[in-house]
């Protein structure tokens, strides 16, 4: 089980979080839904350990993982699909999807999961991560990564922007490998289609935690309720 106890944090005098209280149990997906500028990326990036929390505590398994960094959090299973999907220049779609060989997969799952995501392992296994793939189909490799990886905490930081209208139908897909490899999935999104797919929803607004439930439930009360505000518009 991963957690935020009481996480606060500011930036330059400014207080962006206030009192983060989260639970993310096993196998279970959750959505991170609110406006621009809730401070959903924050949360992810103190998740992951890009971030230290002003104050408060990351707990993962009862243990404090607050001072660990990204790299030791990745060996404890948390790993992260960033906003925006990095590039290498001179390595092929298949080669950073086993991680150079290190990660021992057999083609034929390669080929599903590419397939999965909606890149034919034909036209895309050879093709290098670099500036010749669009956003879009980055985005798409590094979802596909992270199914082979099987992490035990995944983080997806809006994984339906810069994507088609076929989004929706790929987040839903994702979703279901990701339960079906008993991996937590954390989606941090502002469009409330997208929290849905997921079981549990917390709902952050100017920093903290407005509602949290069922996503149906809190997607009901972002509706009702964040549309109208004038804080989220200005
Ligand atoms: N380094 C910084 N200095 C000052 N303010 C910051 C800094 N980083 C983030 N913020 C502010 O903190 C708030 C939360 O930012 P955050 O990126 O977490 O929001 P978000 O909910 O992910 O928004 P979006 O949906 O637009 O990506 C914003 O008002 C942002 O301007």
């Amino acid at each position: 089980m991963l957690c935020l106890r009481n996480v606060e944090y500011s930036q330059n005098g400014r207080r962006i979080l206030r009192s983060i209280n989260m639970t993310f149990r096993d196998g279970m997906s959750y959505s991170i839904l609110g406006p621009n500028g809730a401070g959903k990326s924050t949360i992810a990036r103190i998740l992951m350990g890009e971030l230290r929390p002003t104050s408060g505590q990351v707990l993962l398994d009862g243990e404090d993982v607050t001072g660990l960094s990204v790299t030791e959090r990745a060996k404890r299973g948390i790993s992260m699909a960033w906003q925006e999907p990095a590039r290498y220049e001179g390595i092929t779609v298949r080669n950073y999807l086993t991680l150079g060989g290190k990660l021992k997969i057999g083609e034929d799952e390669i080929r599903e999961v590419l397939e999965l995501v909606g890149l034919p392992y034909e036209r895309y296994a050879h093709r290098f991560v670099d500036k010749s793939l669009s956003g879009g189909e980055r985005k798409r490799v590094e979802l596909a990564s992270l199914l082979l990886l099987k992490p035990r905490y995944v983080i997806l930081d809006e994984p339906d922007s810069g994507l088609d209208i076929t989004a929706g139908k790929l987040i839903e897909v994702i979703l279901d490998r990701f339960r079906k490899c008993g991996t937590t999935v954390i989606l941090i999104t502002h469009h409330e289609g997208i929290a849905l797919k997921t079981d549990f929803a917390y709902f952050v607004c100017g920093g903290r935690i407005v509602r949290k439930g069922f996503s149906q439930e809190v997607v009901d009360y972002y509706r009702k309720t964040c549309r109208r505000c004038s804080f989220a518009e200005g």
